[in-house]
């Protein structure tokens, strides 16, 4: 693996105390591959990513970037971040306001004779979209395009790592949309290894081969994002990624092939643990908002509470006759009232089961 963070633990000081930003965070990420870190404020993200960078000593743990040692703590390895080949992009584009595009770009180039790195300036300006802006002044750019110059700068040296650090943060949601998807390509197009932190979920699918949650100092689960959606490895993760509810569930069958819910039986052999997994075989089962189908044929009835619309679907808040809560997507030109009965059927792919919280 390229990047290798193992037990990875950062302390602060603060009034005297330890304040423990990262615990045992330990990931992996594949050469040219793009992973994204994702949490609630103050989870530790921008910890990791200093850490990575060199900005912060490890308490414990180790990194390691194409086989050589950044920080290892127990071997008070501290690599400098200047020695680290590691590239940075923050929120704020943080350009140099009195220096040119062009000469923003070329930076980190001052090792090179001219034409060379005039040549490496073109290359970075037309990756980035942004051929014909050489001359142009930071505050002659828009939001987006100062991030793209941020972009380029960071990529000119070629490092070995980029991290980015919520760099569309300030930028309005449908610049962010098209800059994620761009940055994506311009990181391929370029090879370039990335860790990149948001806030914003959508952001990190459309971003990332590896995805990594993060909830309070701890890395609960680094997986492809697609894995983190359907099967996500602990509470915290199904509920802050996607919408979903916990349904009472009790295992059924010899091999624990099936679960009863409210909603009747889930049946998918292959997901399914043994009955024995859980005291009685009793459990919960993540059911997603896309799990839950609208159906006026189907027997089970729920009554709408609550709704919002979301342009090409409705998010719908329904209650059981029992009382259960769901959610539910379903295809906006379905417009149903709140307080409305509508038919419900589920359709599971995958069945995630939690142990009955105490
Ligand atoms: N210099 C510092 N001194 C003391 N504590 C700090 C320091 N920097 C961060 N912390 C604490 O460490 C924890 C992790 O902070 P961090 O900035 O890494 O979180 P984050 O996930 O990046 O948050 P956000 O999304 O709000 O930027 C928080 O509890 C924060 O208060």
């Amino acid at each position: 693996m390229f990047l290798t963070l193992d037990q990875v633990n950062l302390q602060y000081t603060h009034k005297g105390g330890a304040v423990a930003a990262v615990q045992n965070a330990s990931l992996r990420l594949g050469r040219g591959e793009i992973g994204v870190l994702i949490g609630p404020s103050g989870c530790g993200k921008t910890s990791l990513l200093r850490a990575i960078a060199g900005l912060e000593r490890l308490h414990s743990g180790s990194i390691h970037l194409g086989g050589e040692a950044l920080a290892v703590a127990s071997q008070n390895v501290h690599r400098p971040p200047e020695d680290r080949r590691v590239g940075l992009v923050f929120q704020d584009f943080a350009l140099f306001p009195h220096l040119s595009v062009a000469d923003n770009v070329a930076f980190g180039l001052r090792h090179l004779p001219p034409a060379p790195r005039q040549a490496r300036v073109d290359e970075m300006l037309a990756l980035v979209g942004l051929e014909h802006a050489h001359k142009r002044m930071p505050h002659q750019l828009s939001g987006g395009q100062q991030q793209r110059v941020a972009l380029a700068r960071a990529l000119a040296p070629a490092p070995a790592l980029l991290l980015l650090d919520e760099p569309f943060s300030s930028l309005d949601v449908d610049l962010r949309e098209s800059l994620s998807q761009d940055l994506r390509a311009i990181l391929k197009a370029s090879h370039t290894t990335a860790l990149f932190v948001t806030h914003d979920q959508a952001e990190a699918f459309a971003i990332g081969d590896r995805v990594g949650v993060m909830q309070s100092g701890h890395l609960e689960q680094w997986d492809e994002p697609y894995t983190v959606y359907h099967r996500p490895a602990t509470r915290f993760v199904a509920r802050f990624i996607g919408h979903g509810v916990f349904l009472p569930g009790h295992l059924e069958g010899e091999h624990g092939a099936q679960v009863r819910t409210a909603l009747g039986l889930l049946d998918n052999a292959q997901d399914c643990p043994v009955p024995s997994a859980y005291p009685d075989g009793r459990c919960e089962v993540l059911l997603r908002a896309d799990d839950v189908v609208h159906d006026d044929d189907a027997p089970v009835q729920a009554c709408i509470e609550h709704k919002v619309f979301r342009g090409a679907e409705f998010l719908y808040t329904l209650r059981l006759q029992d009382g259960t809560r769901l959610v539910a997507t379903v295809p906006s030109h379905h417009n149903h009232h709140v307080g409305e009965w509508i038919g419900i059927r589920t359709q599971v792919d995958h069945v995630v089961t939690f142990a009955t919280p105490a």
